[in-house]
């Protein structure tokens, strides 16, 4: 029995960050993808193993299921219709599960992925043998949502030949699931992102597992089909980065800044609100195209907070020379010696 899923990227439109606290945020689905391939061994194939292959990293991995089986203290067989958060205890035996890999110092970052993949497996398919492929087109921890694509297209492999969702089994090319099967995906697709995260607001998986362009604010979403037809330019930095550690920041900012964090994040809210709007308006002529865009591009401006890189291209532009200057430093020093 195999099965395949794949599931969208994303891009936040407006709101990151903000949108963890409660800010409104629109996200829209890309199209770049992590697929997943999920094969049960049969007993002909005499395998009695768990094997997680990880094609970007060129990884694999492989648990005898009788010491996964040895490893929950808790039983993680449990009703994949019910999503369940990973308790401390279970969370602790995966840890050890995942530490005995000795994942390379290079790809470490990969074993909260891992983590999520064994927590996701055993609660959905409990302890069955079985080879699990992972490939995607997106670029980890770049911010286009890799962690919610995994974990969403984890969530519909493995829910696929349960009783919990109803799929027609005999559909040639891709299928969607229904309004329920997808929720109860995202639910699941939830719980994995948490264990990456943190503390998700799940907006990623949300749009991720629904596609489209959404609007999201603590767990509520609105479907928009834009008026306006939308490209993106995305350019990875490469700079890496880590969402749980930038989530973990804002938060602590939060707790530092709760006056002024509660205007930003209110300030936040509203430009998502606009921007809900202007893609959800009508657009009856090529006029109206431009001035919406230009409107889009204004609040996302808004929301990033690049004008002051905007205002030194455009200085620059024109020949003049800018300087970014830290204010209020010491004054005069003097120093021995060789000088640095
Ligand atoms: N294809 C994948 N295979 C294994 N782990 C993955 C994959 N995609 C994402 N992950 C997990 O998600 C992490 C990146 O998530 P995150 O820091 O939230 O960045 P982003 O979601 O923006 O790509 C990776 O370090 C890894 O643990
Ligand atoms: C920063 C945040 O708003 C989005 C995280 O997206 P990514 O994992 O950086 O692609 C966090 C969240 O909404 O859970
Ligand atoms: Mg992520």
């Amino acid at each position: 029995m195999e099965v395949k899923s794949r599931a969208p990227g994303k891009i936040i439109l407006t709101g990151e960050h903000a949108v963890v606290h409660g800010s409104t945020a629109v996200a829209s689905s890309i199209d770049l993808y992590t697929y997943v391939s999920l094969h049960f061994s049969t007993p002909s194939d005499n395998e009695d193993s768990l094997k997680l292959k990880l094609q970007e990293t060129a990884l694999e991995f492989s648990w005898p299921i009788t010491r996964i089986r040895a490893a929950f203290p808790e039983s993680t067989a449990q009703l994949s219709s019910t999503p369940n958060s990973c308790s401390v205890e279970n969370a602790k035996a995966i840890a050890a599960l995942v530490e005995e890999l000795n994942i390379p110092e290079a790809k470490l970052g990969l074993a909260s992925g891992v983590s999520a993949f064994l927590w996701l497996y055993s609660s959905i398919q409990g302890f069955k043998p079985a080879t699990v492929v992972v490939t995607s087109e997106l670029p980890l921890g770049s911010g286009l949502g890799s962690s919610a694509s995994f974990c969403v297209a984890l969530a519909a492999a493995l829910l696929a030949y349960t009783d919990s969702v109803s799929l027609d089994l005999k559909h040639q090319g891709w299928l969607s699931f229904g309004e329920k099967d997808l929720e109860l995906v995202n639910k699941w697709a939830f719980e994995g992102e948490k264990i990456i995260h943190g503390k998700p607001s799940g907006i990623d998986n949300t749009v991720s597992a629904y596609g489209n362009i959404i609007s999201f604010k603590s767990g509520n979403l609105t479907h928009m089909k834009s008026s306006v037809p939308l490209k993106m330019l995305i350019t990875n930095t490469k700079v890496g980065r880590n969402t749980k550690a930038l989530v973990a920041g804002v938060g602590e900012r939060m707790l530092r800044h709760p006056d002024i964090m509660a205007f930003v994040f209110s300030a936040v809210d509203s430009i998502s609100n606009e921007l809900t709007s202007i893609l959800k308006s009508p657009t009856p002529d090529e006029l109206s195209v431009t001035e919406k865009e230009e409107k889009i591009e204004e609040l996302m401006e808004m929301n990033q907070g690049t004008v002051v890189d905007k205002v030194v291209a455009e200085l620059e532009s024109c020949g003049f020379q800018c300087f970014i200057a830290g204010i209020g430093g010491g004054g005069v020093e003097i120093s021995f010696g060789v000088s640095s």
